[in-house]
């Protein structure tokens, strides 16, 4: 697909000449990494706060790992070419327990050893418990004949000092600050958070625990994004619902990028008068992106407040039906805020990860834009298929909880029961 994929302003989704062309979804995420930059600063934080955070700089290793040639097993520690000489029971010199500095092993003895005890000198291959009889007066009996080196963990096998451990950019998580904790590092450089001020557009929006009065409707974009940001370990301002007048609509901009490192809003971005974001959006900066040629999420806009990209505060508008602004946010939103934050370009979800899965269902294609079908993956007759995991309306929420995917379907390529259709995992979005 290339980049003037001509879709219809009106959302019926026929070709009008007068259409303004909609960007490829692969072609949008392309250039929003080149548009978004990282801001500034960092800092350090302990290693017991920095899952979540962003690595500033890159980590080399500073030890082996393993430190030393250690047991992968509880048994007996012993020279192979003693075994392999007579069939004569192995007297056991020394017990080696995980956290010693053990002497060379005594000529035709064994150690008794444990998981994570140092190998001692002298000593080739390690023979599990279960594969030994004891007898009487305390030798060792091997039952199965033991191969060079076996159960030995040796040192530096898994990493080397001096090897590169972490790059800059990359978001820490449970395993990466495990990682860093078994290299003996407790202090880090880090991004600064990324503050990102949040705005829900309508005058038909109230808040949640507020009675709901004819016409209105509980503004649930809020708590989606807000948790969505978090979850990606934003800062969150929740500036709460702004009215649909342009004037309204303005000042909310002007405060947020005042406060923020990043603007999120849903609502206001399609064609209609009542849809202020863009309009203001040329007034108090400019917008760099608008229309992808993605359903749900057609209306996903990029811009900023300020004199310049480089100087104001950018500013992702995604569209108010929930599902569009779960999507826009997750294939195109996400990658703002994560190069916001520093993140490196290899990172999940800046690379989408996309799969091939057997659909269990037919559907026409949407003609202009790639469609992103909520489905679950579900066993028929043993083989995964994609199955429609509810009502796929862009206002409803049901389908998208239900999913473990999205299922890609290309502008004119029907889904065909029992072929293979590209898939996006919904979990890498959660990384
Ligand atoms: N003439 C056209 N109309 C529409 C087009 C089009 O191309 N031409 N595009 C349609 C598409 S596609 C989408 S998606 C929506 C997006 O419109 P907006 O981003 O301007 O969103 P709104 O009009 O403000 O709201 C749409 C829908 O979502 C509800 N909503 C809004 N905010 C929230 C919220 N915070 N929480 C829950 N629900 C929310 C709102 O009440 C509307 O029902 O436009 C189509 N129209
Ligand atoms: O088709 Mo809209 O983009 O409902 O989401």
């Amino acid at each position: 697909m290339n980049a003037d994929v001509r879709g219809h302003e009106c959302g019926c989704d026929t070709r009008h000449p007068h259409d303004k062309p909609l960007t490829d979804l692969f072609d949008a995420r392309q250039q929003l990494l080149g548009l978004v930059t990282p801001s500034h600063g960092t800092e350090s934080v302990s290693l017991a706060e920095a899952s979540g955070r962003v690595l500033a700089e890159p980590i080399r290793a500073r030890i082996d790992l393993p430190g030393v040639d250690n047991s992968a097993m509880d048994g007996y520690a012993l020279r192979l070419s003693e075994l392999s000489a007579s069939d004569q029971p192995l007297p056991i010199s020394v017990r080696i327990p995980a956290g010693i500095d053990p002497e060379p092993l005594a000529v035709g003895s064994c150690a008794r050893i444990f998981t994570g005890a140092p190998i001692p000198p002298g000593a080739d291959c390690v023979i599990p418990q279960e594969q030994v009889r004891i007898d009487e007066e305390g030798h060792v009996h091997c039952l199965a004949m033991p191969s060079a080196g076996q159960h030995i963990r040796h040192r530096g096998e898994e990493v080397q000092a001096g090897d590169p451990l972490l790059d800059a950019g990359t978001r820490l998580n449970a395993i990466s600050c495990a990682m860093l904790a078994s290299q003996g590092m407790h202090q880090l450089k880090v991004r600064r958070r990324v503050r990102v001020a949040l705005l829900c557009t309508g005058s038909e929006l109230v808040v949640p625990g507020t009675p709901l009065a004819a016409g209105q409707l509980y503004n649930s974009n809020a708590t989606l994004l807000a948790a969505a940001l978090k979850q990606q370990h934003a800062e969150v301002l929740d500036l709460g619902i702004v009215a649909d007048r342009a004037e309204d609509m303005r000042q909310a901009l002007l405060d947020a990028s005042q406060m923020a490192d990043l603007i999120v809003c849903s609502g206001g971005v399609s064609v209609g008068e009542e849809d202020h974001v863009r309009p203001c959006l040329e007034q108090l900066g400019a917008v760099h992106l608008h229309g992808i040629a993605i359903k749900p999420g057609k209306p996903f806009t990029f811009g900023h407040v300020g004199d310049s990209l480089a100087n104001g505060t950018p500013v992702v508008a995604l569209p108010g039906n929930p599902t569009a602004a779960l999507l826009a946010w997750q294939l195109l939103g996400q990658l703002c805020l994560q190069r916001r934050q520093g993140m490196h370009c290899q990172s999940p979800p800046l690379q989408l990860k996309r799969w091939s899965v057997e659909a269990g269902f037919h559907k026409r294609a949407n003609r202009h834009r790639r469609e992103l079908l909520r489905v679950r993956i579900e066993p028929q007759r043993g083989i995964p298929r994609a199955l429609l995991s509810g009502s796929q309306g862009s206002n409803m929420l049901q389908a998208a909880h239900a999913a473990d995917g999205y299922l890609i379907v290309e502008p004119g390529e029907d889904i065909l029961q029992g072929e293979h259709y590209g898939y996006l995992p919904t979990s890498q979005f959660l990384a």
